[in-house]
């Protein structure tokens, strides 16, 4: 196992505090001027995808800094452990191996001295297989028909990645099949949904690692009874309900023929999943063929993160970019943008990627950090983002480090729709990284005809500071393949991070008190008695609630 460092204790952290006092000096529009290659010297490119990195506000000392950081906090050996097996998740002890679900090398992957790859394998084989019936009609529901309707039910880990790739790859759909992803236990969520789709036509796949998750449960026994009274017999839930799942057991309890069971194993972690079987409704959607096009474009990554100096590995650059604006600038929140409608979701599933894998305050010795860890992550496609709260990344006092993607090729060239969209990509990085000077303001004001006496009254309005951070990941073309190495770079910039701050990124207690208390408060809503044992707000509520819905 990899050492324990508290980061701060290292000699780069203090040199990087004095340093960011420096920086904090500094204008990138200055260090842009200075240096005519800061392009170059500031973006990698890795296949496809190009990653600029140069609008930060950083110099050559901050990256020879930001790199002797994640030496002396032990990256390579930490990048060692995760892929060579070793239970990294020490808290549940267990492996972090999702890595070995899209090792598309005939190399082993090693797990308790036993090659963990024929088993990855073998449920390849079979997501391979149930797609093909599906797709060539020859798995047909009850009635005769074939499968036109894929619903997942399954919440966080078990929802958010399909959800996400199969909105981001809608292009590459299979024609004649529609999917629909129910999570919320409101009952909401699935009757909206039943309402979409035929009894004898619909797949339902049940998406839970546990197999205990409340959420899922409840939907699942919710479409079973619904699948049922249309069916009128137990026999036909084996042509429309398949489980994803490590838990073979609750599987065949809830009536699940475990031979329509996709296993996968505790070593895979619920918000690193769409690799494994929970990826089914992935491939039902767009196709094996092209669900292993995604595999293959992770499988690129993790080779280019194991095997690149760390000053040309992407991950680890945008792992130390993003802790120099945490840890030395108190920024608390990165936002991810999106210049690609069906990318809508990918700031949702690495805003879970980022939150539930580094939002924590222990470190790895159980002590309290004296550091920030993860940051807050959020965002929204460009350019409905610009109209909404770009305001407060151009003018407000907080600084938001923002990532902006965009593919070259749109899968809809209608018109000249793609380069407006990308003339905003290029210009917010710009107008953020330059800002606008009073002076400029001024001059523009003046171009206008503004009367004297109003022109100074607007500049303070008008100026922009700029020097607001950005990295842009410029991508030939969504496809499969590119997808799936966006996604790996960015969850080994969550590992990259997890490891300097010395926390434990794959487990995630902080989301069990919440489900505790409501499983004591659930018997207590069940009937009309006042409650008087928990504090006077939740009394209150409660009580309120017995009232109002009378
Ligand atoms: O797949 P399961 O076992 O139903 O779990 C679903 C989700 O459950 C949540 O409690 C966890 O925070 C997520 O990480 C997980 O993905």
């Amino acid at each position: 196992m990899f050492p324990s460092i508290n980061p701060t204790t290292t000699k780069s952290w203090a040199s990087l505090k004095q340093h960011a006092e420096e920086m904090k000096k500094q204008h990138m529009r200055a260090l842009f001027m200075e240096n005519r290659e800061r392009f170059s010297e500031f973006s990698l490119q890795l296949e496809d995808i190009l990653f600029d990195y140069s609008k930060n506000l950083i110099t050559e000392d901050t990256r020879q800094l930001l790199l002797d950081l994640a030496n002396e906090c032990q990256v390579a050996p930490a990048i060692k452990a995760m892929f060579g097996g070793e239970k990294i998740n020490a808290t549940e002890n267990r492996a972090v191996l999702h890595v070995a679900l899209r090792n598309t090398s005939d190399k082993p992957v090693m797990l308790d001295g036993r090659d963990v790859m024929p088993d990855v394998k073998a449920v390849l084989n079979k997501m391979d297989h149930i797609c093909r019936q599906v797709h060539s009609g020859e798995w047909k529901g009850y009635t005769g028909k074939p499968i036109r309707y894929i619903v997942n039910i399954g919440i966080g880990g078990s929802d958010l990645g399909p959800v996400m790739v199969t909105e981001a790859l809608k292009p590459y759909w299979k024609e004649g099949i529609q999917p629909h992803f129910v999570s919320n236990v409101d009952g909401t969520h699935i009757a909206e949904t039943l309402k979409l789709v035929t009894p004898d036509e619909t797949l339902f796949l049940i998406a839970s690692k546990t197999f205990t998750t409340q959420e899922t449960m409840t939907n699942a026994h919710t479409a079973r009874e619904w699948f049922l009274s249309h069916a009128h017999d137990e026999k036909f839930i084996a042509q429309h309900f398949v489980a994803l799942s490590t838990n073979e057991k609750a599987v065949t309890a809830f009536g699940i023929d475990p031979k329509n069971m996709f296993e996968f194993w505790d070593w895979v972690g619920g918000r690193y999943s769409l690799w494994s079987a929970i990826g089914l409704s992935i491939a039902l959607t767009i196709g094996f063929d092209n669900f292993a096009e995604l595999l293959q474009g992770a499988h690129i990554v993790d080779r280019h993160f194991t095997e690149t100096p760390f000053e040309q590995n992407i991950p680890v650059m945008m792992a130390l970019i993003g802790l120099w604006y945490g840890n030395f600038f108190d920024t608390a929140t990165e936002a991810i943008l999106p210049y690609d409608q069906y990318m809508h979701r990918f700031p949702a599933y690495f805003q879970q990627g980022n939150m539930e894998s580094n939002g924590k305050s222990a470190d790895r010795t159980g002590k309290p950090v004296s550091y920030e860890t993860g940051p807050i992550v959020w965002g929204e496609p460009g350019t409905n983002g610009q109209h909404a709260f770009y305001q407060l990344i151009h003018q407000g006092t907080k600084i938001v480090p923002c990532d902006f993607i965009a593919p070259a090729i749109s899968h809809n060239p209608i018109g000249d729709h793609h380069v407006k969209l990308l003339s905003n990509f290029f210009a917010q990085t710009e107008a953020l990284m330059n800002g606008k000077t009073a002076d400029e303001v001024r001059a523009e004001l003046k171009k206008a005809n503004t009367p004297e006496a109003e022109i100074e009254k607007l500049v303070p309005f008008k100026v922009f500071t700029g020097n607001r951070p950005t990295n842009s990941f410029l991508v030939k073309k969504i496809t499969p393949h590119s997808l799936g190495s966006l996604i790996a770079l960015y969850e080994h910039k969550i590992f990259v991070q997890g490891v300097i701050w010395n926390i434990y990124s794959f487990d995630q207690w902080g989301v069990e008190l919440g489900k505790q208390l409501a499983s004591k408060i659930l018997p207590e809503l069940e009937n009309n008695e006042p409650v008087a044992n928990h504090d006077a707000s939740t009394n209150g509520l409660i009580n309120a609630w017995k009232q109002m819905k009378q």
